[in-house]
């Protein structure tokens, strides 16, 4: 078998399509969405995905709001640099970009964000209201990945999905994600502490790893015609991607996202239509 591939840059692109339009109906209006983005430090992979989140925006027509501070900044200044944002009109969404360098205390940072303007839904106010079932703006790579699933007729309902990983952005949302009534899926979390993980995975109708752990999922782990999102971002000595699904995984499997390609793409696609559906909540019903 050779899996079928769940192709983010045309899903995503689709999705920008669609927000174009609802961006012109909100600037008709008199409302400018703006995404403000805070850099700290020259990851050079952080610096590739604010730039290519800045692009998307010129590509849909949302204003475009870039603060940088050195790797040295302090928790103040990166602190008063959040305070600005929560601030400034013109930015209607923003995202702290992470990970934030070492010794700064990335919790207090997103806790002194501005619910209202959490872009990333990472916000503990965001993450709460999901929890609690309450509308607000979604974890943009968990989100992007039921999109992706959804554009390309994959079930969620029913399935079991195996999450492989723990962190902020990914792991530790996206069961909170695939649980709500609207997705309805049963979820394994595993990670690195997880016993026997081959058992878990074997049982998946779909996959999503999350681990940054490179070629973690073999082809003997993975269940004939299952699909499998490779979220993992590890790099090779030539700075190449190295994912967390070996590439013999697409013989077994139904379905597969590439790594790039995949999810990467859903993210940032996500994160715009986060910034639109803010816009759109503080504009009101179009009396027009
Ligand atoms: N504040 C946040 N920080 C981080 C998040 C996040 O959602 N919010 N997620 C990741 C990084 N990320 C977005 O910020 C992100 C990762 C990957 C891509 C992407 O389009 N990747 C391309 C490949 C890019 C490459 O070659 O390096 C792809 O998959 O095709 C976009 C955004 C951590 N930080």
């Amino acid at each position: 078998m050779t899996a079928q591939i769940l192709d983010g840059k045309a899903t995503a692109a689709a999705i920008k399509s669609e927000l174009t339009g609802r961006v012109a109906a909100l600037i008709s209006r008199g409302v400018v969405p703006g995404l403000g983005t805070l850099l700290v430090g020259d990851d050079p992979g952080s610096k590739w995905y604010v730039a290519g989140k800045h692009r998307d925006c010129a590509e849909v027509g949302i204003a475009s709001i870039q603060r940088e501070l050195p790797a040295t900044a302090t928790q103040e200044e990166i602190e008063a640099v959040v305070r600005e944002l929560n601030e400034d009109p013109a930015c209607t969404g923003y995202i702290v970009q992470l990970p934030l360098p070492e010794g700064i205390d990335t919790n207090r940072v997103l806790e002194l964000m501005d619910p209202a303007k959490d872009a990333d839904g990472l916000h503990p106010m965001s993450l709460g209201r999901l929890v609690i079932g309450e509308t607000g703006p979604l974890p943009c790579t968990p989100y992007g990945i039921v999109q992706l699933l959804r554009h390309h007729g994959v079930e969620i309902a029913g399935a079991h999905v195996v999450v492989v990983g723990r962190g902020i952005t990914i792991g530790r949302p996206m069961p909170l994600v695939l649980t709500r009534k609207s997705e309805n899926a049963t979820v394994t979390q595993c990670h690195t502490g997880t016993r026997d993980l081959s058992h878990h995975l074997r049982q998946a109708d779909i996959v999503v790893a999350a681990a940054g752990v490179p070629h973690l999922i073999k082809p003997e782990d993975v269940k004939p015609g299952a699909a499998v999102l490779d979220v993992g971002v590890s790099r090779d000595e030539n700075g190449k991607i190295v994912g967390d699904v070996h590439p013999g995984v697409a013989e077994v499997a139904g379905w597969v996202a590439p790594n790039p390609g995949g999810v990467g793409p859903m993210t940032r696609a996500q994160l715009l239509v986060n910034v639109v559906e803010a816009a759109e909540r503080a504009a009101g019903p179009d009396a027009g």
